[in-house]
């Protein structure tokens, strides 16, 4: 299959794009970027946190990211328990480094959180 153009983003890159996405975010969804050890070596990713309502609603929205992923043929490490998801955005084509596919991704991620944001009850303080 053919690979896209990956453009590896720089830390001031990755840090204005999750600096961006993150203001109009409350406590779910909030994205940054770290970096660790692991069975690769040194593994640079995008990371966030979501919850929902039901475990119903955590399955739709799950199976509306991997069609997108399909879509865009860049694919997440999920972790899911009940209604928790956790994202890890990497690209393991160029060494597990952060690229612009991982920003678009994560894009249609946010995307598709949209319709369920409101639906979770968030601390009265910011409601
Ligand atoms: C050929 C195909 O597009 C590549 O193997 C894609 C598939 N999905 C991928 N997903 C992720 N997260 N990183 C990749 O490097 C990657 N490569």
């Amino acid at each position: 299959m053919k690979k896209p153009n990956y453009v590896v983003l720089t830390k001031d890159a990755i840090q204005s794009w999750t600096k961006n996405a993150n203001a109009s975010a409350a406590s779910i969804g909030i994205w940054s970027h770290s970096r660790r050890p692991s069975s690769y070596g040194e593994t640079d990713f995008l990371h966030a946190n979501y919850e929902f309502k039901t475990f119903k609603d955590t399955w739709k929205f799950l199976n509306k990211v991997a069609d997108g992923a399909n879509s865009l043929k860049h694919h997440p490490t999920i972790t899911t328990t009940y209604n928790k998801v956790e994202f890890l955005l990497t690209t393991h084509d160029v060494g597990h480094r952060v690229t612009n596919m991982d920003i678009e991704l994560a894009e249609a991620i946010r995307k598709e959180f949209h319709p369920f944001d409101k639906e979770v009850d968030k601390p009265a303080f910011e409601k």
